[in-house]
């Protein structure tokens, strides 16, 4: 049977309301507003130094927006506690490759603050990280130094570490940079069956057109400077019923 699509059914996991930010006096960030619901997938597209990376760290609470509103899950950003439902994979060289941990431990880091970084694992995490492992295909290397990986190797344990927590929203800054195609596409297939197959929400930024055009189209839904926005709908997979019907399934 047909369903008109119902947009009210998706619930918003990002606003940003007229949003602007400036280091000193060069603005990168000008009246930008958008919003993202659950389950879209947003891919960012910009040239080099157009504000991609300070949008996603303002996202996640790193950076403080100049001016506007930026809400997680309906919260004011200044609110939001749940950090846990937020999924974040920065750029790959913000990260030091002589950093002395396995990949367990990495992805165990996803679980805990800073703070907390050395306590005891308890029995239900390493389970928790076993999973993240094996959505990711990397069980097989979870004692090995993470600088010993190949760059693919290493955004999936990355990725991993985003997953633990089972976020609903997945944030990923060049998730594909210094990996060659092969490995890039299987990526890109990885995070697409992740869209399609668990209710997660996307923000994705990529420097990769190709797989952003075959995904979310070939026309961005907005622009704010030099940053273009694709984006594919919720309602592009599947409408409001069957989701309806899966949650009440599980
Ligand atoms: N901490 C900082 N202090 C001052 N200026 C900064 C800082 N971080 C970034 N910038 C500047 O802000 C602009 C936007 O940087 P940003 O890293 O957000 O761009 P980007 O779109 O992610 O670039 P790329 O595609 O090269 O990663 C650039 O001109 C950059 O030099």
């Amino acid at each position: 049977m047909y369903t008109p699509f119902n947009d009210d059914c998706h619930e918003p996991v990002v606003e940003l309301e007229h949003v602007s930010f400036s280091y000193r006096d060069q603005q990168v960030i000008s009246d930008l507003s958008f919003t993202v619901k659950e389950r879209d997938f947003v891919g960012i597209i910009g040239s080099n130094g157009a504000g991609k990376s300070t949008l996603m760290r303002m996202i996640v609470g790193l950076l403080p927006a100049g001016a506007g509103s930026i809400k997680l899950f309906g919260q004011p950003i200044r609110k939001f506690k749940d950090w846990e439902r937020i999924g974040y994979v920065p750029q790959k060289n913000s990260f030091n490759p002589l950093f002395p941990a396995t990949v367990r431990e990495v992805v165990l880091s996803g679980l805990y603050n800073n703070k907390n970084l050395f306590r005891r694992v308890r029995k239900s995490q390493q389970t928790q990280c076993d999973d993240a492992l094996e959505v990711m295909g990397i069980q097989d290397i979870a004692g090995k130094r993470i600088g010993e990986l190949s760059g693919g190797q290493q955004q999936r344990a990355f990725l991993a570490r985003a997953m633990i927590n089972h976020p609903d929203l997945l944030i990923l800054d060049e998730p594909t940079v210094g990996i060659d195609a092969k490995t890039q596409a299987d990526f890109f297939e990885l995070i697409t069956h992740m869209h399609e197959h668990h209710h997660m929400t996307f923000l994705m930024v990529s420097h990769d057109m190709g797989m952003v055009e075959s995904y979310l189209g070939k026309h961005p839904k907005q622009q704010n400077g030099n940053i273009n926005f694709y984006v594919r709908h919720s309602h592009e997979i599947q409408n409001c019923e069957v989701r309806d019907l899966q949650h009440s399934l599980t």
